[in-house]
């Protein structure tokens, strides 16, 4: 379940022929209409505009000055001090956008841009936050979410799944549940189009290691995805970076038009927009070091810069021209402190706001004043959610699962176990490379599940994030999906493993004893696959839940009733918390606590110098052959009945499964 972050720094390597192909603009703009048109088909969002109104944002960051024991020493007349000193990322900012309108948001780098963008999307959480942002006057809530979508700088997608099964599964969940599948993909079919994405439509995503689309590509995907969740509000972090300039006008042009023709409002975040693409915007933000250096008509920058003193020169791009300015100190200086002094008698901006909100034409104007909710929390139902995850789950993890090494590892396990315990004799010399048999069949499963489950859920948690603040889905249609998904891969390789080498190691001739067996190896490895959920949802990252998670299985191992026979006095207790002892004891029961299972007395010499024969032991009585049962009674395996181990087993399986879902609920959401 690998996923991937677009790294920003990539760049298109496509031609721009690979655009609509259609050269006559005219005929690109009516095609592009038409397509825009197609996709209004169901649209909630239509119904529901919505200005986006923000006054006296400021954010501030604690940081730790690290200063060391030694600094501080060294230092001992400065003032280094440790401790959290609060940093003002932005500071004071206000603005809006209205439905219909295309709002840019420019300032040179590092200046805070993302980071209002991050506020106004609600991906930062209330800590150091201050002002107020709404929707249409009211505050934003858990339901009016959904209709502000977020178009990351770093696109987030699971890598095995081409372009047009991306989308389609966003389509499917995120759609109304009235438009029809059919209809729903032919919109997805359409947004291809529009964004140019037809050619690539059945390449995957890619990441690092596999190759897939191009750095553009992802960007239009990522830009079609959000597209299709149907908002009233699209928030985009630098959509045109990397791409060339007329692919980059192209997509401007599209997010125009979506704008005007189904009144959404869109607020960009752009780097240097060439100056076709600048003349799209309606309305203009410049920051500069966290403070606003100017807001209002995007027409009225150039008016606004001449009266400060800065006239731009004739056909200079005003955007470029802005960004040159605040690249001199005493010159950005000057002009935050005079959109400051403008602003003096209206500190958090609400004038400013009040004359710019709502200035847009939609045919009723109550529309603007209406909380934008939708009565639905989801759009697909519970079970089609349970499909279409289980269905996109199953795609995704298939591929790693089933990969080549994951293969390669089986094949190798069970010519290697079948090489070293090639049909053991029912002996006594022989009996501990029995239970070592046992033991390793079933521990390298438990392993095995545990690795893959403990990385699933940390990998995939940007995703799940973006996709639970859409509200596209339930946390418990996805958990669930997860799990019957992986099921079926997690089960796959100890039962290739488990059939051969269980026949050509020997283990109990007995064709129930066998089934009875590999159910419990099954069992084992679905028991730790839950643990390795719990360790994931709870730690979240990959190293840390791969490090803790190893040395719980290690103990867990030790404690498993191989390596540690006699623990401590007082500490006895602890065995009983590795569900390894479960299935350890229940595997050993299957294998020795049956008629058949009769092992022949060494014969002299067989046994290690010192070992005493089992057969000598106690009475005199001689014996042949020594019952499986009094081996694992010696072992102390049959402390309880092979039910109870199954239950408890089954129980640790079950808990922890559902406990696993606490932590991921509270870590996958800011609510
Ligand atoms: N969580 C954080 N912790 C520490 N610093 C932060 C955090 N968030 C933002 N910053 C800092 O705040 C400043 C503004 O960052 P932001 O990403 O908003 O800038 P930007 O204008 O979008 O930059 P760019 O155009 O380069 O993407 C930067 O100096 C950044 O390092």
């Amino acid at each position: 379940m690998e996923q991937i972050k677009y790294d920003p720094t990539e760049v298109d390597s496509e031609k721009t022929s690979k655009k609509l192909d259609i050269d006559d603009p005219l005929e690109r703009s009516a095609r592009r209409t038409e397509l825009i048109q197609s996709t209004e088909q169901g649209s909630i969002s239509a119904e529901k505009p919505a200005c986006v109104e923000w006054h006296g944002i400021s954010y501030s960051i604690y940081e730790e000055n690290n200063v060391s024991r030694w600094d501080k020493i060294r230092n001992s007349d400065s003032k280094l001090e440790s401790g959290n000193h609060v940093r003002k990322i932005i500071e004071n900012i206000h603005g809006c956008a209205n439905p219909g309108e295309v709002l840019a948001i420019i300032g040179p780098s590092g200046c805070g841009k993302t980071t209002l963008l991050n506020l106004l999307g609600d991906h930062v959480g209330s800590k150091g936050v201050q002002g107020t942002i709404t929707l249409n006057g009211h505050k934003i809530t858990k339901n009016s979410k959904r209709f502000v979508a977020y178009c990351t700088q770093d696109a987030i997608f699971f890598s095995h799944l081409t372009v047009k099964e991306t989308l389609s599964y966003t389509a499917r969940l995120r759609l109304p549940r009235e438009v029809l599948r059919r209809d729903k993909l032919k919109q997805v079919e359409n947004i291809m189009e529009l964004l140019n994405l037809t050619k690539c439509a059945n390449t995957i995503i890619g990441d690092h290691k596999t190759h897939g689309v191009s750095g553009g590509e992802r960007k239009r995907v990522n830009i079609a995805s959000e597209l299709l969740t149907d908002p009233s509000v699209i928030l985009l972090d630098e959509p045109t970076s990397g791409l060339d300039s007329s692919l980059a006008l192209e997509i401007t042009k599209i997010l125009k038009e979506f704008a005007v023709k189904q009144k959404k409002t869109i607020i960009m975040v752009v780097h240097q927009p060439s100056s076709q693409v600048f003349e799209i915007f309606d309305k203009l933000m410049v920051m500069a070091d966290g403070h606003m250096v100017y807001f209002g008509e995007r027409a009225g920058a150039v008016d606004y810069l001449a009266d400060q003193g800065y006239k731009c020169p004739p056909n200079f791009n005003p955007a470029n021209y802005a960004l040159e300015l605040l690249n001199d100190n005493t010159i950005k200086q000057k002009l935050i402190n005079a959109y400051t002094h403008k602003t003096r008698d209206d500190p958090t901006g609400k004038q400013v706001v009040e004359k710019y909100s709502r200035r847009t034409h939609v045919d009723d104007q109550s529309k603007l004043n209406a909380p934008v909710t939708s009565e639905r929390r989801w759009e697909a139902t519970f079970l089609q959610q349970l499909s279409i995850l289980t269905e996109r789950n199953f795609k995704q993890s298939k591929k790693t699962m089933l990969s080549r090494i994951s293969i390669s590892i089986a094949i190798t396990l069970t010519i290697s176990c079948i090489i070293i315990w090639f049909q053991i004799p029912f002996a006594e010399p022989n009996i501990d490379d029995r239970i070592s048999n046992i033991f390793f069949g079933n521990m390298d499963w438990i392993f095995h599940a545990f690795g893959r489950s403990v990385l699933s859920i940390p990998l995939e948690l940007d995703m799940l994030m973006k996709e639970r603040q859409s509200r596209s889905y339930r946390l418990l249609s996805y958990y669930l999906s997860k799990q019957i998904a992986e099921l079926p891969l997690v089960l796959l390789n100890p039962t290739l493993y488990t059939i051969p080498v269980y026949w050509a190691t020997n283990l109990l001739p007995d064709f129930g004893r066998f089934v009875a067996y590999l159910v419990v190896v099954l069992l084992s490895a679905i028991t730790s696959q839950s643990f390795g959920y719990l360790f994931g949802a709870t730690i979240l990252n990959v190293q840390k839940s791969i490090s803790v998670g190893l040395v719980f299985m290690v103990i867990v191992t030790l404690l498993g009733g191989f390596y540690v026979k006699q623990l401590p006095t007082g500490l006895t207790w602890l065995k009983y918390l590795s569900f390894l002892k479960y299935s350890y004891s229940l595997l050993m029961q299957i294998q020795f606590d049956s008629p058949k299972a009769q092992f022949r007395c060494a014969r002299p010499g067989e046994l290690p110098a010192g070992k005493l024969s089992m057969c000598n032991a106690g009475d005199n009585t001689p014996m042949s052959s020594i019952p499986g049962i009094s081996i694992i009674e010696n072992l102390g395996l049959n402390e309880l009945p092979w039910y109870a181990n199954l239950i408890v087993l089954l129980g640790f399986c079950i808990v922890v499964r559902v406990l696993a879902y606490y932590p991921l609920r509270k870590n996958s959401s800011r609510d």
